[in-house]
């Protein structure tokens, strides 16, 4: 299998609004592309996706004072020479619009020679015309501040209300553009257009609900003003999944062991060293204490077993650590440590003493999170590659620093990769891949789908899978969420009811 890196497409770059305004600006003023030019070609490349795709013929445009607005006026002027009416109204009057927007508005005005734009100065005298059936949304964007106030209020519940589809200008409006977060109260986009850069915003929190489709447009921005961005959207349409190719033997074929499960809590392995399997390795290899061996026996027929310690073994324990590391020693591959392990203070010693010696690229979930989340300090053999997958409650415990805590997920997960050099898949919605280089790859669909117990154990098994084939963690981290993905979509294809976890297998 070829080595992947996870060299993200300009596309999928993710801003937040300081970016985007730095780069806007270094356009401006060292490429000398006027902010008019920006502006025409965002407004442009949004009036032909709509004339595309939609049979209009009359639209309220609410507006702002800001660049936001320019960029709906754009849209107005090019809608009306396809003959498409508009209703304007701005909502902070139209005596302090920004320059490019000014000048948007006079040269909109020019266009309507038949008198097909009607324009409110404020919102309390705006009636809706009696037809219309579009509304864009050109009030706010990247420029939000605060929370939403006064009779932007009152136009985001009165569009929220009406049965035409809404689109919105770079990010629905009350959206914030860096966390995702309703500003007091947000736009509900059928689409949304975003312009240069997708903002970060439109993929966390409350964004998804809020976006619609998103449409990316870009703009004239030079690649090289885009390399201070560190976020990243992760889809299909850029990772190439290569298939893995069968090896001479099945110990050159791709070796993980497995190192789970413990009285009543066998399914987790069980789950985890199918899921595995699936992908096609050599051999999987399911460690475990000897007492719940015949449970695996009747199981798992594909999966080779090693025992440790003796009949009355149930769990993991301390002692078992030597023998663990001697089977561990006898293969090259990969290793994935944690689900169903128990908690007992015994397998927390365990999972010291093994982890502490062990050299293999090692993917740690559920359980073994919760033993390292009891040491002091992670039992990390320095050169070694490790991959920790936590759920949100399980990231709240791997970070002690409460402050790195109340910021928001995605930079406790980056700070928290920078800084132990592992690698972090953060289970949630979005799913977050952090790497030790303090890059952000974030997962750009419905992960709610997921939340059954046991398909944490499948996703563990995926990633631990293309770990042992030889990929980068974070390229394994990756492959496994999109391997997920393309299962759910084909079982909702295919069927009327809500997956299980072993249709992820
Ligand atoms: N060349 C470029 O830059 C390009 C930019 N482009 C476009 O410009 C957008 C950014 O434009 P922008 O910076 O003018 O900000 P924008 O979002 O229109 O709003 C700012 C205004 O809102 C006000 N305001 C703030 N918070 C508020 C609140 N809570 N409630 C009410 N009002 C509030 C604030 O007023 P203030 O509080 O300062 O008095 C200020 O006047 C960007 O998203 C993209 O669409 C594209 O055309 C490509 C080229
Ligand atoms: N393919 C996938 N893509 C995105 N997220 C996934 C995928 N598979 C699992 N998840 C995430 O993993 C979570 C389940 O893991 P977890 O909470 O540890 O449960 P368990 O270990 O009981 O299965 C889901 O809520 C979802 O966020
Ligand atoms: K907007």
């Amino acid at each position: 299998m070829v080595k992947e890196t996870l060299d993200a497409p300009y596309s999928h770059y993710l801003f937040d609004a300081e970016l985007s305004q730095k780069i806007d600006r270094r356009t401006i003023q060292e490429m000398e592309i006027d902010g008019f030019t920006l502006m025409e070609i965002a407004g442009s490349s949004a009036a032909k996706a709509l004339l595309e795709d939609e049979e209009l013929t009359h639209g309220v445009y609410l507006c702002g004072k800001g660049n936001n607005a320019g960029d709906a006026l754009v849209v107005g002027r090019y809608l009306l020479q396809h003959h498409v009416d508009a209703t304007i109204v701005f909502l902070s009057g139209s005596d302090d619009l920004s320059a490019d927007t000014q000048k948007n508005l006079e040269l909109l005005k020019k266009f309507d020679s038949d008198d097909k734009l009607t324009i409110f100065e404020e919102w309390g005298p705006f009636n809706p015309p009696e037809e219309f059936d579009f509304i864009i949304d050109g009030m706010l964007g990247t420029g939000l501040t605060s929370d939403v106030r006064g009779d932007y209020t009152k136009a985001v519940e009165w569009a929220n209300r009406q049965p035409q589809p809404v689109f919105a200008m770079d990010i629905p409006t009350g959206l914030h553009a860096d966390s995702g977060e309703i500003m007091e109260c947000a736009i509900e986009a059928n689409t949304t257009f975003t312009f240069g850069g997708r903002k970060l915003g439109l993929y966390l929190k409350d964004g998804p609900e809020k976006t619609g489709t998103i449409h990316y447009c870009e703009l004239p921005f030079p690649n090289r003003f885009k390399e201070d961005c560190n976020t990243y959207l992760l889809d299909e349409s850029w990772i190439q999944m290569t298939s893995p190719t069968p090896g001479q033997h099945k110990y050159n074929s791709g070796v993980l062991y497995i190192i789970a499960g413990s009285e009543g809590l066998t399914g987790a392995a069980i789950m985890a060293a199918k899921s595995a399997w699936a992908e096609g390795l050599g051999a999987v290899i399911l460690i475990c204490p000897r007492g719940v061996l015949s449970i695996y026996e009747q199981t798992l027929p594909s999966i080779i077993k090693k025992p440790v310690g003796s009949r009355n073994d149930f769990h993991f324990k301390d002692e078992h650590s030597g023998k663990v590391l001697e089977i561990l020693s006898e293969k090259e591959g990969a290793l994935l440590l944690g689900p169903g392990l128990g908690r007992e203070q015994s397998t927390v010693q365990f999972v010291k003493g093994t982890l502490s010696q062990n050299n293999k690229p090692t993917v740690i979930d559920a359980d073994g999170l919760w033993c390292l989340a009891q040491l002091e300090h992670l039992p990390k053999v320095n050169e070694s590659e490790w991959i920790l997958t936590p759920h949100p409650g399980e990231l709240n415990r791997l970070v002690p620093n409460s402050e790195l805590q109340k910021d928001s997920r995605l930079q406790t997960v980056r700070e928290y990769a920078q800084t132990t050099g592992v690698t972090v898949l953060a289970k949630g919605l979005p799913g977050i891949i952090g790497t030790p280089a303090g890059k952000c790859y974030l997962t750009n669909y419905n992960t709610k789908y997921f939340s059954r117990a046991g398909s944490g154990d499948v996703l563990a098994g995926k990633v631990g899978a293309y770990l042992a084939f030889g990929q980068r963690p974070d390229t394994s981290c990756a492959y496994g969420l999109l391997k997920g993905k393309q299962k759910l979509e084909y079982y909702l294809q295919h069927h009327q009811d809500l997956p299980e976890p072993s249709d992820f297998i």
